[in-house]
């Protein structure tokens, strides 16, 4: 079964606390914190506090997005903040070995995140270090961007990559996922799957997230 991971980018902030309530209800997996400085995207979201936060308001799994430059920095206090899962942008590291090695020193799994036009070869050489695997579907930023249909076969091509190294790291999927386009992507070898407005844009996310799982 795949894993939903509702991006609360889009959640109503005025009432957090109630919307994660909601979410897990609703039958969500984890919850997609989407971490932004104003320098690695065009946009400025929030940082450690908003992930403790998160942890004492719910209890599923955090999977913190980091599209923030020099993320070694400020990884060990969203480690210390209650993250399960971090992920970091490969273009934004410029020790990558290293960054992922940090993550797992605080015992929390390491993913790393590419965008739309960066090659699976810059992961290649870290494939051994991976829990997970972020395909970016969108150019990072903002929720409620149209998907951008390369993505699959670029899934394709790493899950064809992850077997012949023989790596379990999951392979996770962000950016305009919805009940149209989470087929294809979970077809193509996704198992993760980010949607932020296809959720917190609905009236009822029960219904938005048993859509999901149908059309997986
Ligand atoms: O990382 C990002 C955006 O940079 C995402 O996690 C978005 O928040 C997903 O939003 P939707 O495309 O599902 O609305
Ligand atoms: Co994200």
């Amino acid at each position: 079964m795949g894993i939903i991971a509702p991006s609360i980018l889009s959640a109503d902030f005025t009432r957090l606390g109630d919307e994660l309530i909601q979410i897990k209800k609703a039958g969500a997996d984890w919850i997609h914190i989407d971490v932004m400085d104003g320098q690695f995207v065009p946009n400025i979201t929030y940082g450690p506090i908003i992930v403790e936060a998160c942890e004492r308001a719910s209890d599923l799994i955090l999977d913190v997005h980091l599209m923030i430059e020099k993320p070694d920095l400020i990884i060990p206090e969203f480690a210390k903040a209650g993250a399960h899962y971090i992920s970091v942008h490969a273009e934004a590291c410029t020790h990558l070995h290293r960054s992922l090695q940090l993550i797992k020193s605080f015992g929390v799994k390491a993913g790393v995140a590419l965008n739309p036009a960066t090659p699976l070869s810059s992961i290649e050489w870290v494939v051994d270090q991976l829990d997970f695997v972020l395909i970016m579907s969108v150019n990072p930023g903002f929720g409620g961007q149209k998907f951008i249909e390369s993505s699959i076969e670029k899934i394709k091509a790493l899950s064809n990559m992850l077997k012949e190294k023989n790596s379990t790291a999951i392979i996770q999927v962000d950016g305009g996922i919805n009940k149209d386009t989470i087929n294809k992507v979970s077809k193509a070898g996704a198992t993760s799957f980010v949607a932020g407005s296809a959720i917190f844009n609905t009236e009822n996310y029960t219904k938005a997230i048993s859509k999901l799982r149908r059309n997986m």
